[in-house]
């Protein structure tokens, strides 16, 4: 098992003059413990010998004193142990969430989200409760009845083995319901998770319910769905309802033990009455540490499994990372973008794309059109790195991709993905993600020229304004030009805009395009486009079919050639005329 808690080394050295206060103090507060049933008996046998106000006085004082120190140090052990766990979790959720951020896109592809939301809350918990609770009262029982017992020896060995003989079954009963609780828990929260996703879908995807008149019908799949829950709870509530009876039972049984058999020791005069009254004191105090045992060995089973999913989660390397000995920075790049012979495939599944040559040089514009499922997004994709190409087949200025560093790689690149995500923050803010430094002449400069400035301004907070779950619903089209200005914004070098106006009508595109070639000089720029309109003023056109380009070149080169773009062009004008016409 230790070997299993070894990832937790390091977190726990941090700490170690904290963790060394707690030990310190946890002895402390048990030898403390251990002295009070002593000072009762004393007490007792004193006072038996005749009461006096005096002596009264004497041992209540004793006994206040004794109770003002154990709480003391119990105050510092807890504050102490309890701090340091609640610090380690910290450390552990930072560093989660650190190595889940580095991770590629795929990781999330590969992965349940659903999963890596239980490691970084349920199991850091558990690691939590292992860390503070289980350890401190493993330390309260160990100490304690190693200090208690040579003093129960002392009055009775006898009595100390009767009293002793229920105790450890307290314990086992509490492990083996402790088990079966927790199985029954997991059960609960899954079904949980499953009833507040349900809950939450329905929230989401309100207006597609309502379209389908599926009102009803969501009614009646999420009651059956909370019968479930229910059911599973209620057998958990039978379970903790036998489990306190059972072990006030093993209980009363040791304490009826103590007292027949202590009670003939007293008659027998072997032991006085405040001995034996120590002694009744000792064993109610080991009472819940004993009960403790089984709960403490619980934590440590979950505990334990729990630090092996986080170490997992750890030690999860990026499969796309800074290769070795990339130094190139962004200042070196200028732009010209080179694919030869580019063969790639996702998860050696079949070729998505096959034999792909082709120059962009710097300051030019690319657009790529073809029909849907072509390979458009995965071919600039490969660009930034958010999928691994194979060594050699995508250059920058010549040189391998792998030989910049990542993060300048992805900094000279403004990327305006096909699906737009905005967080749930003002627009400023998403304009301007990931460049901290923006003005807000900048922020607005960028909106000027993705043409969304003017719509923003409309809003009653202008650029202050929320956006998504906590703000206003922007339309497709406002998402995308926000998307634009964003990464405007960030003054690529390169600039990628994949389907980024579809959502946009054809005037829109006309302005918002007007606005970007004053952005694009200087810049290459890759358009991926369904629209003619969209690629007809590149400086070149590509067209890709089933991961193949099969032509290139400019606009009037491609009507030319009678392929692809030109019955595309055709088909737009056709669509145009009607348009018009009706
Ligand atoms: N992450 C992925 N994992 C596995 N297969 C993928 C992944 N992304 C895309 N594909 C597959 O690769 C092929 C090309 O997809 P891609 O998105 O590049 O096409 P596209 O030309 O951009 O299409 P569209 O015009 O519809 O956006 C498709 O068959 C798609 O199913």
């Amino acid at each position: 098992m230790f070997k299993r808690l070894a990832p937790l080394a390091p977190y726990l050295k941090r700490y170690w003059p904290s963790l060394a206060l707690g030990g310190v103090s946890t002895v402390f507060y048990n030898v403390v413990k251990v002295l009070i049933p002593l000072v009762i008996g004393h007490a007792i046998d004193d006072m038996h010998s005749g009461i006096t106000e005096q002596k009264v006085m004497y041992h209540a004082l004793r006994l206040v004193g004794l109770a003002v120190l154990s709480g003391l140090f119990l105050y510092l052990t807890r504050q102490v142990v309890i701090g340091v766990s609640r610090k380690i979790e910290f450390d552990l959720r930072n560093d989660m969430f650190a190595n889940l951020e580095r991770q590629s896109a795929s990781y999330y592809q590969t992965h349940r989200t659903g999963d890596i939301m239980a490691r970084t809350t349920n199991d850091l918990n558990a690691v939590r409760q292992l860390l503070g609770p289980a350890i401190m009262y493993s330390a309260n029982t160990i100490v304690f009845t190693a200090a208690a017992l040579p003093f129960m020896y002392r009055i009775s060995p006898k009595l100390t083995f009767f009293a002793f003989v229920p105790l450890p079954l307290a314990s086992v009963l509490v492990q083996y319901f402790g088990n079966r609780i927790h199985t029954r828990f997991e059960r609960i929260q899954a079904m949980f998770s499953d009833i507040s996703a349900k809950a939450q879908e329905n929230f989401s995807g309100a207006r597609l319910i309502r379209a389908f008149a599926q009102e009803d019908a969501e009614i009646a799949s999420f009651e059956k769905a909370n019968q479930e829950y229910i059911r599973r709870s209620l057998l958990l509530v039978r379970l903790m309802a036998m489990l306190w009876p059972t072990l006030e039972f093993v209980l009363g049984l040791s304490l009826m033990i103590t007292l027949l058999v202590g009670g003939h020791e007293v008659v027998s005069h072997f032991i006085s009455v405040g001995e034996f009254t120590s002694f009744n004191v000792y064993m109610v105090q080991l009472t819940w540490p004993m009960i403790a045992v089984g709960w403490v060995v619980n934590l440590f089973q979950r505990g334990t499994a729990s630090v092996v999913r986080i170490d997992e989660l750890l030690k999860e390397v990026p499969t796309i990372r800074d290769a070795e000995g990339a130094s190139h920075t962004a200042e070196e790049i200028n732009g010209a973008i080179s694919f030869r012979n580019l063969n790639f495939a996702y998860n050696e599944g079949s070729p998505v794309l096959s034999d792909i040559d082709l120059e962009i040089p710097a300051g030019s514009s690319l657009a790529i059109v073809g029909p849907t499922g072509s390979g458009k997004t995965t071919l600039v994709n490969l660009i930034p790195r958010l999928y691994d190409a194979p060594v050699g087949s995508v250059l920058i200025d010549g040189r391998p991709i792998r030989e910049y560093r990542l993060e300048d790689l992805r900094r000279s690149v403004g990327f305006v993905p096909q699906e737009t995500f905005l967080f749930s923050d003002s627009i400023r803010e998403n304009v301007a993600f990931g460049v901290a430094s923006a003005t807000d002449a900048e922020v607005e400069a960028a909106a000027s020229t993705a043409h969304i400035k003017t719509e923003i301004l409309e809003f009653p907070k202008g650029f202050a304004t929320m956006v998504g779950e906590r703000g206003v619903t922007l339309s497709g089209g406002q998402k995308q030009r926000t998307a634009i200005a964003r990464a405007v914004l960030r003054d690529p070098k390169i600039l990628v805009l994949d389907d980024a106006l579809a959502s946009v009508d054809t005037y829109t595109e006309e302005r918002i395009l007007g606005g970007l070639r004053e952005v694009m000089q200087g810049r290459t720029t890759i358009l991926i486009a369904h629209r003619v309109s969209t690629a007809r003023n590149a400086d070149r056109i590509a067209v890709l079919v089933e991961g193949r380009i099969v032509e290139l070149g400019t606009h009037e080169e491609l009507i030319g050639e009678g392929g692809y773009y030109n019955e595309l062009y055709e088909k737009q004008q056709l669509e145009e005329e009607i348009a018009v016409t009706s």
